[in-house]
């Protein structure tokens, strides 16, 4: 009998932790590459594997939710991302959200400890030949982004994100602000700084007039909307930041018993609830400017930065050209991609790209034909999304309920109804799992 081939793992992030832990726990072998620490993308800070690099959120937990949703099917697909977030996760209402530190570290921990992974602390700077899944992200490093470029015959694709900034507790001023998850939803999780409407007039006219960090290239219309600096939604109008992250509704003040005018939250960032995230403040401002500008804000006035908000540059793919909905390669079946630099977008869709196209080398390493995951589940139809549309628009976390706006628009109990539809995807899953996935080595 032939030998099965060890596959490579280009990147131990999201993605790439979950390729690796679904590729060797199917019985194959691993390589897996990770350049960290010894080169470090400009958004990462330590060497664990699956590092969060901005928000600790992993987004809504419920299940008539798309993004419960896939957190579910992760589940059922024995997710070693999902598994480290449950054992590490922080109060954070509705949400699912995390440790960060502890959360890598159980993940490095896990795939350290698979006696079939080889962990090569390494630079790529071309495609290895070999069945490979490529997840270096949307920072991949430079010499292997023009490999895949020009495997790609395709000009150079970007978009920027950016990071919010991190602050200590102690800094704080607890009088001005006060515990309530919206709407009382899940326990009180977040910290709720108020403002009147001369306060927001006030914090409204610094952002917009604020200076941003230069970066080579970036223009605001490059930004992706999901992640969008909050001085770039600032500068779209005065209200839009009241219907975006400073939005009111359901956040009202014990103290006063009415809504404020404006809330700015701030969500746990560690275990020990020594460190609290600005939730939706991702900024490129200079450091500086965030200093003064988000000390405006009732409560931060005195506040004390572990970390500032950073602009990147992010690169991905035109996935609808060049992928299959397997995560191969149209012109070199053994050779997948998976992650952010396919067009999902988010840490939890990467990890889920992860296991899908995992799961897919596997089989070939095994002689098997990889599959296409069912289009009613999440985790398909993000496949089947982002080979049919182009990247720059994708919004995954809409694929499957965003298919029926009109039906939706009929139902009365949303929530109901996207349970049920939910339930149905978990089901679907199962029998493709127990039918198609088990593989007997
Ligand atoms: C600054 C920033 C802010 C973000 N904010 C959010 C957010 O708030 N919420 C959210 O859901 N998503 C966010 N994202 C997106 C999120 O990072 C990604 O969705 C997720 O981390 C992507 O997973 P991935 O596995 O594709 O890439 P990553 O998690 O980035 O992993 C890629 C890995 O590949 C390694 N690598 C790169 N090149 C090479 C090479 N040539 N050789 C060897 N190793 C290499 C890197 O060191 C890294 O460990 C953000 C991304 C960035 C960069």
């Amino acid at each position: 009998m032939a030998s099965i081939p060890t596959v490579n793992v280009i990147g131990a992030g999201l993605a790439g932790s979950e390729a690796a832990w679904h590729i060797a726990n199917m019985g194959v072998n691993v390589r897996l590459y990770e350049m960290r620490p010894s080169k470090m993308t400009p958004a990462h800070h330590t060497e664990q594997f699956a590092e969060l690099v901005c928000t600790n959120s992993l987004r809504a937990n419920q299940l008539a939710n798309a993004a419960g949703l896939l957190k579910a099917e992760m589940r059922q697909m024995d997710s070693i991302v999902m598994q480290a977030a449950e054992h590490h996760a922080v109060p954070a209402g509705g949400a699912l959200a995390v440790d960060r530190d502890t959360f890598s570290a159980e993940i490095t921990a896990a795939i350290t400890a698979l006696p079939n992974v080889e962990i090569i602390n390494e630079e790529i700077t071309s495609l290895p030949d070999g069945i490979t899944v490529v997840a270096t992200g949307p920072l991949t490093a430079a010499s292997l982004a023009k490999s895949i470029q020009a495997f790609n015959d395709e000009d150079d694709l970007h978009f920027f994100d950016a990071a919010a900034p991190i602050l200590t507790k102690d800094s704080i001023d607890m009088d001005k602000v006060y515990l309530k998850s919206r709407y009382d939803r899940g326990e009180a999780a977040y910290l709720n700084c108020p403002m009147t409407e001369a306060e927001f007039d006030v914090f409204y006219d610094a952002l917009i007039h604020a200076e941003m960090a230069e970066a080579h290239d970036f223009e605001n219309s490059d930004v992706f909307e999901g992640c969008m600096p909050i001085e770039v939604m600032a500068q779209r109008g005065r209200q839009t930041m009241l219907f975006g992250p400073l939005k009111p509704v359901g956040l009202e003040d014990p103290k006063t018993g009415k809504q404020p005018f404006a809330v700015v939250q701030l969500r746990q960032d560690d275990a020990a609830g020594d460190l609290y995230n600005i939730v939706g403040f991702q900024t490129h401002l200079k450091w500086g400017e965030q200093k003064r500008v988000f000390s405006l804000i009732p409560g931060l006035e005195n506040v004390e930065f572990v970390r500032y908000g950073v602009m990147h540059r992010n690169t991905f793919m035109k996935s609808p050209k060049l992928l299959t909905p397997t995560y191969q390669t149209q012109q070199r079946p053994d050779l997948f991609f998976a992650g952010q630099m396919t067009g999902v977008e988010g840490y939890i869709e990467s990890a889920a790209s992860g296991i899908v196209a995992g799961t897919n080398a596997a089989r070939l390493a095994l002689g098997l034909e990889p599959v296409v995951f069912p289009t009613d589940t999440m985790m398909g139809a993000m496949a089947h999304y982002i080979t049919h549309t182009s990247a720059s628009n994708f919004q995954p976390m809409n694929a499957n309920f965003g298919i029926m706006p009109k039906l939706k628009q009929r139902i009365r109990d949303k929530r109901e109804r996207n349970t049920a539809i939910s339930e149905r995807a978990l089901a679907d899953l199962t029998t493709f799992k127990d039918e198609t996935l088990t593989v007997n080595n």
